[in-house]
Parts: structure tokens; C-alpha cells; sequence
């Protein structure tokens, strides 16, 4: 029993050796002509190196090539062992090139860490360099492992101990056959303050910028993800990062509708002249009803001249039908109904019902919904509106507000407490937001850009 599982162990670690040559011969290949071109050097000179053993291989034979005028076969056979061998050598200096240094390091450290496969192997480490556009980020490639992606998103924390690097993403070749992961070193950290400028502004319709992360700019395109659902505790920064969207859909010829229920502090005269701001819910409801009446008339002139979207009824009729953003800062305000009378209560649901119509039908029309909230109940918001919601954005908060938000706690565990301008996407993403002023921005002119 033991000589057979002692057998079967030698031939799982054969056939592992001779797939990690194979894959390090590939990865060889793949580095001279794309990730490591300059090791290319290397070939070159065995080549040189090859070349002259070619022409000097009689002297190998210290005088015994005598004997081949004797025997000729003897000197084809050597003569193809000599090509045998120069090729042999090609192929493993390529392999040495496919091979990152301390591959095994890193190999022993995963398994130490529990991130082995069904046969307790580890992956194997292909190829490990700097990312091209940004020297802060390092790119690991390892092969799948017969591991799936998620397995490697859920034990992130096993691999970051590791590598010891912070994982920002973890994506799959197109092929599926290797993980690469983006990785940062834990002492490169976001700059605590960016501030915003026009220049940054997108051309590309219908996209908002959020801020930076790590990887560059951390962008939401409003036409292929129309609404946005933003949480994160008091003084996070979510007012800002609100404002910082609905700044850049106004300067792309949106048209902007905010419910502000918390005083009317966050929003300076600027945007009362640039927006329409509703105080209470009567108004509200009034906003809502004539937004879904919109929404309403958009989809009959859209049916009729059998466009699928905005965008191509506007290509198509010469139209200029602008795409209108519903805000909202706080919005357990103005959906919570707990306490108040039955005509209240019923007058709330009016505006939930409105609400789900945009956040379902919304992204054909051009309407979108950017929600904020710091109010951790997950019965706010009905299902219908949730679920309608794919861009979802969370700062500093607790287990309960990232949960709602996010699904994951992971902006209680990612953004540090005292963090402002700090957020994480559902992706996983952590970004800073730009700092701006209200006066400063809107003084500089609203150009209809990428619109
Ligand atoms: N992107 C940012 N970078 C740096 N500091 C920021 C950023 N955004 C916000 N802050 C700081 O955090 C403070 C609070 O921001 P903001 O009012 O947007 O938070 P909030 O989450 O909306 O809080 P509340 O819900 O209490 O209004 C701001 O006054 C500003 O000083």
C-alpha cells in the first residue's frame, strides 16, 4: 500500500515537472517576444556562441576526427548530435527565461499559506514583472491550477500573504489556462488629497470620472451602467463624490434633478442655478411624476422610429434628447417610512413606484439614478431598485452599511476610518475622489463634451 502511494506520488511529480517545463518553455517564448524583449540578448549570444561550436566542432574531437575520413557515418552522427545538442541547449536557456527568479520561493510560501490545489500543489509561478504603463503595479502570471477564478478571488488573503504584495485584481488569460494577478506593494498608498481638473474631464459618451486608484483612473460610463448607488458614513465623502458626477453630467449637457433632504447645506447657490433642487416630498413627487412622463414619451418616439436607445434616436432623428440625472444625497430620508401617517406613507410609495420605474427602464431613455446614502437599513431601498443598480460604491462604513452596499463587508475592512474621499467599488476597486469647488469648476464654463 505505502510503495503504491509512494509510486503514484513519483508520477504526479514527473508529469508536475514536465508540465512546469513545458509552461516555463512557453512563457520563455511568450517573454522574448512581448513582456522581456531585451532578453532576447541572451539568445543572440548563444547563437554566437552555437555558431562557433558549429565551426569548430572538429577541435571538440581533440584529433579524433581522423577517424571520420575512415568512417563517414561517424561523422553525420556527430554532426547531428552536435545540432541535437546546440538545440537542447536553446530550448533550456529559453526555459531558464520563462522561469521568474525565486519561483520556488514564492511557490513554498503559497503552499505554507494553504493555497494549494486538490492534490496540495501550489500554482506554478510562469512569469512575474512590472506593469508597463505604471512601475508601482507588478503583474504575476501563474497557471490556473485547476483552481477556479473565484477560488482565487476568495482566498486572496492566502495569496497576498505570500506574495506579499496587496492584490488589486485577479483576471483570467483568454485562453483560461493562466491567473494574473495585479498586485501593489503595501508601502505604495493613494495620496490622501487629489484635486480635480477640467482637463480630466472624459470625451467619451456617456462616461464620469470617480477618481484614481492604483491602476489609473477609475472611471463609470452611465451608457452601459446607467445608475449609481453610493454609500459611506458621515464625512466619508460621498456628498462630494456625488457632486463631483452630477458637476461632470451637467459639463456634458445632462440635465440634473437633485432631491436634497438634509437641509440644503451641501448644495451652494451654484447648483440652485444650474439644477433643479426639490426640498420636500410633495415637490418631489411632482419631479418624479413629470421625470416618468418623459421617460413615457421618450419610449413611444423611440418605438417609432425603432431605435433601441437615446443615442441612436438621436443619430437617427438629428434629436438632441438630453440624458436627465436623478439625484439624491440621503435617501433613507426620503424613503423611510417608519412612523409616519397612512396619506404619508402612501405618498412615499408614489415615489418609490416612480423610482423603480426609471432604475428599471431608465437606461434606454437616458435616465439614470445616482443614489447616496449613509443609513444603514437594508430595507430602504425596495428590491427592485437594488437590484436595478450594478454600480455601487461604498467609503468608509461599517459591516452593516459595506453589506448593503456592496454585498461584502469589504469597505469596513478596506477604507481606514479616517479616511475622506476613500471608496471601494463592488469590483473590488479602491479609489480616491477628486477634491473641488463648486464656484471654481462652474466659473470655468460648461462645455458639452462627449455628451
Ligand atoms: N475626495 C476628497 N478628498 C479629500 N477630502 C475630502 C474628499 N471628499 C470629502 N472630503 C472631506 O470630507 C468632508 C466631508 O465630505 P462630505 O460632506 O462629502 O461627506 P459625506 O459623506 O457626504 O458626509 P455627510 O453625510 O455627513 O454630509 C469634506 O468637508 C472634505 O473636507
Amino acid at each position: 500500500m505505502n510503495n503504491i502511494n509512494q509510486n503514484d506520488k513519483a508520477r504526479r511529480e514527473r508529469n508536475r515537472l514536465r508540465k512546469a517545463a513545458y509552461l516555463h518553455f512557453i512563457t520563455g517564448i511568450r517573454q522574448l517576444i512581448t513582456i522581456h524583449k531585451w532578453k532576447n540578448v541572451f539568445v543572440a549570444a548563444y547563437m554566437l556562441v552555437a555558431s562557433c561550436a558549429w565551426v569548430y566542432r572538429g577541435k571538440l574531437l581533440f584529433g579524433l576526427d581522423s577517424a571520420f575520413s575512415l568512417f563517414p557515418v561517424l561523422k553525420i552522427a556527430f554532426d547531428w548530435l552536435v545540432v541535437l545538442l546546440l538545440l537542447l541547449g536553446l530550448l533550456c536557456l529559453i526555459s531558464v527565461i520563462g522561469t521568474p527568479l525565486k519561483a520556488k520561493l514564492y511557490q513554498d510560501r503559497l503552499i505554507s499559506s494553504g493555497f494549494t490545489n486538490h492534490s496540495h500543489e501550489p500554482p506554478l509561478l510562469l512569469a512575474k514583472y512590472k506593469h508597463p504603463k505604471n512601475p508601482k503595479l507588478t503583474i504575476w502570471e501563474f497557471d490556473e491550477n485547476e483552481t477556479s477564478l473565484s477560488t482565487w478571488e476568495n482566498k486572496k488573503d492566502n495569496i497576498k500573504g505570500a506574495l506579499i504584495d496587496t492584490i488589486l485584481h485577479v483576471k483570467q488569460s483568454r485562453n483560461g489556462r493562466r491567473v494574473i494577478l495585479t498586485t501593489v506593494s503595501p508601502r505604495s498608498m493613494l495620496p490622501p488629497i487629489l484635486r480635480w481638473q477640467d482637463n480630466y474631464l472624459s470625451k467619451e459618451s456617456f462616461e464620469l470620472i470617480l477618481g484614481e486608484s492604483l491602476i489609473g483612473r477609475e472611471t463609470v460610463n452611465l451608457a452601459k451602467i446607467p445608475h449609481i448607488l453610493l454609500g459611506g458614513s458621515s464625512g466619508s465623502g460621498k456628498s462630494l463624490l456625488l457632486k463631483l458626477l452630477l458637476m461632470q453630467a451637467m459639463k456634458k449637457g445632462a440635465e440634473v434633478y437633485i432631491a436634497d433632504f438634509k437641509g440644503g447645506v451641501d448644495f451652494s447657490r451654484v447648483w440652485h442655478q444650474k439644477c433643479r433642487i426639490c426640498f420636500d416630498e410633495n415637490d418631489l413627487l411632482d419631479l418624479l411624476t413629470s421625470l416618468t412622463n418623459e421617460l413615457q414619451r421618450r419610449k413611444a418616439a423611440l418605438r417609432e422610429e425603432e431605435c433601441v436607445n437615446n443615442d441612436e434616436y438621436n443619430a437617427a432623428t438629428y434629436s438632441h434628447l438630453k440624458r436627465i440625472i436623478f439625484a439624491c444625497d440621503e435617501i433613507a430620508e426620503i424613503l423611510d417610512k417608519t412612523g409616519f401617517s397612512k396619506e404619508r406613507k402612501e405618498l412615499i410609495s408614489q415615489i418609490e413606484s416612480h423610482l423603480s420605474v426609471i432604475a428599471r427602464q431608465g437606461r434606454a431613455f437616458g435616465m439614470h439614478l445616482i443614489i447616496a446614502t449613509q443609513r444603514p437599513s437594508a430595507d430602504i431601498l425596495s428590491g427592485q431598485i437594488r437590484s436595478n443598480i450594478d454600480c455601487r460604491i461604498c467609503g468608509r462604513a461599517d459591516n452593516i452599511l459595506s453589506q448593503i452596499i456592496l454585498d461584502s463587508t469589504e469597505a469596513a475592512e478596506q477604507i481606514p476610518k479616517d479616511a475622506q474621499g476613500r471608496f471601494i467599488t463592488n469590483t473590488g476597486l479602491i479609489f480616491q475622489s477628486y477634491l473641488f469647488d463648486d464656484n471654481e469648476v462652474f466659473s470655468s464654463g460648461s462645455r458639452a463634451i462627449g455628451g
